[in-house]
């Protein structure tokens, strides 16, 4: 069917010439001498919905049923986004057309185009609802802004509003998927992480692979992820949107953007597996995140709070720390470049990461012990003692930091960015810190290092854990309830209440000493890991950058500042339809 089609149409009395060429529909103002006057230009991949008659959707969906009318819902950006990335808005527009005949010429092509040219809208949804991320508002958030979006696309949503943590993990792992085009998590970066592990262990097993085998070439997951924000740091939707706002979001998964992104497994010693998107990190963050589970009630402003309690407790742990560098001619973290919609490094390394003939084969024929081949290169070993250890497969921009722990790191490129702060003097420290929140260079500091890696592994010098453990042997048995209960509320995916009668498992043992330190202020030698936001309960790890193995419903952050800057409407459009077609 040929898609193209032109005609007058009409807004009110006015007349339009609106052209559908295909890849665009653009309507423009004809005045009574048939001049033209102003143009709207919108990819067809960006038209969220095409109605007969008169429809509104606010503050419910209702539709005028004429014959001669027909409404088109599309993405319009509006400039309230703050300096990076664009929030996204439902544009509409109403025309009327000379016959019905038209009319219905008009929304067949317009509808025929929209599945040649994204062929990624989801038609079916899993969502699942965090009631109790962020500030709680996960359920109206969905309600109200999200669910009406997904109805106009005419998209079907099955909605779990979830009753304990990690059963949204658990349903992907057990349950029937069939029919399913993506998943939703509504909430922060921990209900992310539950449909990441969900998702990418089902596809292992269904592929017949053993994912705590690090040498494992993990399989791509065929299902994608939308993120409506409602936590706390909400750091892998501002990093791969460039905002956090639920409707921008709902437009995204609508529209059926794709953007892969690299994980990063983390594999200990007794074959468990986790995995990281954005912040794996030892030291600082570890202990950030463990004192800020005391203070979960804060919500959001736990992590500020807890941020000041850790710095101030000024610590620094020693540590082993090896990794394997990326190659330095494809790019660097101190490139000062930014990864945007259309990134030509990611683009490039998809055909890198997926050679046609290839069968993706083991990136490392060994196994744990031994993870190196030569033509993956040497790894490289630093031993001393940290502030903090952070590994990063993005740039982990999120509102407390709209750089992120690593500016130049690609979402999509197969590698990851590791970021060694060495032991330093309390207000070095705070400058590292300090300049997160703004645009000056973090890494331009002489006591910290940051390399582009495909695989980390970390440990503690030996002699300290088992030091520490036996610590912890000690402790388990003489802890007072304060120090317990401080203790217990480690966990963040065990339910909170139960945990004082648990037995003490690995994962609080490994954050025992961080936390005995803060309640009992007995400095611990061993911190523990956050791993998007959770504790792993164990410190000796290898990591293994795995390009591109999910997909989001996302683009990558959109030049905001460019497309402020662009004098005309079009042109904004302009850049857009370039970015989408990259
Ligand atoms: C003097 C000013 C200091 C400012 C320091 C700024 C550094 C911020 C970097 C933040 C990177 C965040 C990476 C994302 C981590 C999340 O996965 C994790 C869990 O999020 P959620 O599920 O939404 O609760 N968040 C954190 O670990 C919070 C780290 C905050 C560190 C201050
Ligand atoms: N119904 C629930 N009750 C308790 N915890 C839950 C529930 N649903 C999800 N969780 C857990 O809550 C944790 C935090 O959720 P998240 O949505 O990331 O919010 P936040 O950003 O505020 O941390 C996640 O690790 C998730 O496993
Ligand atoms: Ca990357």
């Amino acid at each position: 069917m040929d898609l193209g089609l032109e005609s007058s149409l009409w807004v009110g009395n006015k007349r339009y010439r609106a052209v559908l060429t295909g890849w665009h529909f653009k309507w423009t103002e004809v005045d009574k001498k048939n001049r033209d006057k102003k143009t709207v230009l919108v990819p067809v991949a960006e038209v969220a919905g095409v109605e007969e008659g008169r429809v509104e959707i606010l503050p419910q969906k209702s539709v005028e049923d004429t014959d001669k009318d027909f409404t088109v819902f599309y993405v319009k950006r509006s400039s309230g986004g703050g300096s990076y990335g664009l929030l996204w808005r439902l544009g509409r527009i109403q025309f009327s057309c000379a016959s019905r005949v038209l009319r219905d010429q008009w929304t067949k092509h317009l509808r025929a185009a929209l599945k040649t040219h994204s062929p990624l809208r989801p038609h079916r949804l899993l969502v699942f609802i965090n009631p109790f991320g962020g500030k709680k508002k996960g359920r109206q958030i969905y309600h109200s802004l999200v669910a009406p979006l997904f109805e106009l696309a005419g998209i079907s949503s099955h909605v779990i509003v979830t009753e304990r943590a990690n059963q949204a993990r658990d349903h992907l792992l057990k349950k029937d998927l069939t029919g399913f085009d993506g998943v939703v998590c509504v909430g922060g970066d921990g209900m992310f992480s539950e449909l990441l592990h969900g998702l990418i262990g089902r596809t292992q097993q269904e592929a017949g692979l053993c994912e705590n085998d690090p040498a494992v070439a993990l399989q791509p997951c065929p299902l994608h992820i939308g993120i409506i924000p409602a936590g706390s740091t909400d750091c892998v939707c501002f990093a791969t949107v460039g905002v956090v706002d639920p409707v921008t979001s709902a437009l995204h998964i609508i529209i059926g953007d794709s953007q892969p992104l690299d994980v990063c497994s983390v594999h200990d010693v007794s074959a468990q597996v986790r995995y990281s998107v954005s912040l794996l990190g030892y030291g600082f963050y570890g202990d950030v995140l463990a004192e800020s589970e005391k203070h979960r009630w804060m919500g959001p402003l736990r992590y500020d709070y807890s941020g000041a309690v850790v710095y101030l407790s000024n610590r620094s742990y020693s540590g082993i720390v090896q990794y394997l560098p990326a190659d330095p001619l494809l790019s660097s973290p101190r490139d000062k470049t930014r990864c945007l919609a259309g990134c030509s490094v990611c683009s490039r390394s998809t055909e890198r990461l997926f050679p046609h003939s290839s069968d993706s084969g083991s990136l490392y024929s060994s196994h744990f012990s031994q993870f190196s081949t030569d033509s993956e290169g040497e790894w490289v070993s630093v031993e001393g003692r940290f502030r903090c250890v952070s590994l990063t497969c993005m740039s982990s921009s999120c509102a407390r930091s709209p750089l992120g722990l690593s500016p130049s790191a690609h979402l999509a490129d197969g590698t990851g960015d590791l970021i060694l702060v060495w032991d330093t003097h309390p207000l070095g420290f705070l400058k590292f810190l300090y300049r997160h929140t703004s645009t000056q260079d973090q890494f331009d500091l002489p006591f910290v290092e940051v390399h582009r890696v495909k695989a980390v592994r970390f440990s503690v010098p030996s002699g300290r854990e088992e030091q520490e453990y036996e610590e912890i042997g000690g402790f388990s048995s003489e802890i007072d309830e304060g120090q317990r209960e401080c203790v217990d509320t480690v966990s963040r995916n065990g339910s909170q209440q139960h945990l004082a009668q648990r037995a003490m498992t690995s994962e609080r043992k490994a954050a025992t000493p961080f936390l005995c330190g803060l309640c009992c202020k007995k400095s611990p030698s061993v911190s523990v890991w956050n791993c998007d936001g959770e504790i792993l309960p164990f410190t000796k790890i290898v990591c293994k950058i795995h390009g591109q193995l999910v997909r989001l419903y996302a683009r990558g952050i959109e030049d905001g500042a460019a497309i402020r800057n662009s004098e005309e409407r079009d042109e904004c459009q302009r850049i857009c339809i370039l970015n989408s077609l990259k």
